[in-house]
């Protein structure tokens, strides 16, 4: 690995936290591509390649992490656990206690730089946000334990920056990450339309919302490790990073079901309905688990995200890393659907 880690000269070496995933995915190749040497650390080894180097762990485990740090001088920390798991114990022994690992690992290894992946949902309550900028305060009653854990972890990360020992950290706030081998947004979607359960669009259907094609998220990520440094704008700052292209949740999913040859909804529900049936859901499945588990589609969050704006400025990040989206939207629509041929609705 030192060999490698030379290789790339010192300054493009790094090591991504959750690479296994599906951002994290993305995030190795596109960081290959760009001559980085990259290792990878996570706690399962979802694919093959000679050119990295696979650290297998908990990132809640500083030792195991370590080995995976030295030498490098950027951090990409883009390890979660899956939203829809709703394990109030995983997300905060993961997000919080977890990062907090994660921070002193790299301290101890020398490493310079951590960029972590937040989310945009930290200042998301469920109510409208419309080109919301990085000053709105985070959520004081988050939906979920997901965005609880990761208004924690993005607090833990932003307040370890500290220049005076050349330790420098950032958080990238994406929204609605979709693109090849995402595996909760177009699987749940065309999941949930195979069911049925996609006839009613929740609200009127005209709340806009971000959606973050995959590549952009990564390419915000690679700017900000590389805009990173003593005295720059980013020290300590969160960044939205999205597709800059608001677009109605509805018409969105709509989309993505008729590219894959699915009905789009049609009927109108009221959102208040929705949204308390959704609750009510919640509340019986959550009396019901001890004796089973069942996973609901329509949870409070997803209805609150179907049915509200929320979309984002990323201003802050056009001015402080020159950010701007490599793939449109529609292109970006027309991408996925492609790839994933076997999520199209059969023909009879
Ligand atoms: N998807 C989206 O729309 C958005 C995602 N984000 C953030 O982006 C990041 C990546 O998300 P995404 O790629 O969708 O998620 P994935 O679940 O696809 O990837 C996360 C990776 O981290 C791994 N991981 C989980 N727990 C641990 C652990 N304790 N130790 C080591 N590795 C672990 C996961 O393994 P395993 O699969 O076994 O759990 C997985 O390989 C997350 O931080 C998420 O919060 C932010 C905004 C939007
Ligand atoms: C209403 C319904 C069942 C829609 C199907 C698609 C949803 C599964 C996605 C639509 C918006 C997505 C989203 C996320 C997960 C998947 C959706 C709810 C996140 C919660 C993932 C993690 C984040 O950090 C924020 C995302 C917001 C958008």
């Amino acid at each position: 690995m030192a060999t490698r880690l030379r290789a790339a000269g010192a300054g493009r070496s790094c090591t991504v936290i959750g690479g296994s995933g599906f951002l994290g995915q993305h995030m190795v190749e596109q960081l290959l591509a760009k001559g980085y040497s990259v290792n990878v650390f996570d706690i399962h080894k979802r694919f093959e390649s000679d050119q990295v180097t696979f650290f297998l762990g908990d990132l809640c485990d500083k030792e195991a992490l370590l080995p995976a740090l030295r030498g490098v001088a950027v951090v990409f920390h883009c390890a979660s656990p899956a939203p829809a798991s709703d394990n109030r114990e995983l997300f905060y022994r993961v997000n919080f206690t977890g990062t907090k690992a994660v921070i002193e690992a790299c301290r101890e290894a020398g490493v310079q730089k951590l960029v972590l992946t937040s989310s945009a949902s930290v200042v998301f309550e469920g109510t409208d946000i419309k080109n919301g900028s990085e000053d709105l305060p985070y959520a004081q009653k988050p939906i979920d334990y997901y965005t609880e854990t990761k208004i924690l972890q993005e607090k833990e990360v932003l307040s370890a920056n500290d220049p005076d020992n050349n330790f420098f950290t950032t958080a990238i706030r994406p929204h609605g990450i979709f693109g090849p081998r995402d595996p909760q947004l177009v699987p749940i979607l065309v999941q949930a339309a195979r069911s049925g359960k996609m006839k009613f669009i929740i609200g009127d259907g005209k709340n806009l919302v971000d959606f973050t094609y995959v590549e952009n998220v990564v390419h915000g990520h690679i700017l900000a490790a590389e805009k990173l440094h003593k005295g720059s704008a980013l020290c300590g700052k969160a960044f939205h990073i999205t597709n800059d292209e608001p677009i109605p949740f509805w018409t969105f999913m709509s989309r993505i079901l008729t590219g894959l040859d699915y009905d789009p909804p049609k009927y109108h529900i009221p959102y208040w309905l929705a949204y308390y049936l959704a609750l009510l859901l919640s509340l019986l499945l959550a009396l019901l688990r001890p004796l089973v588990t069942i996973k609901a589609t329509f949870t409070p969050m997803r209805v609150a995200l179907a049915g509200t704006f929320h979309y984002y400025s990323c201003e802050r990040a056009k001015r402080a890393m020159g950010y701007s989206p490599v793939v449109s939207l529609d292109e970006a629509i027309a991408r996925t659907v492609q790839s994933y041929p076997g999520l199209r609705r059969a023909r009879a």
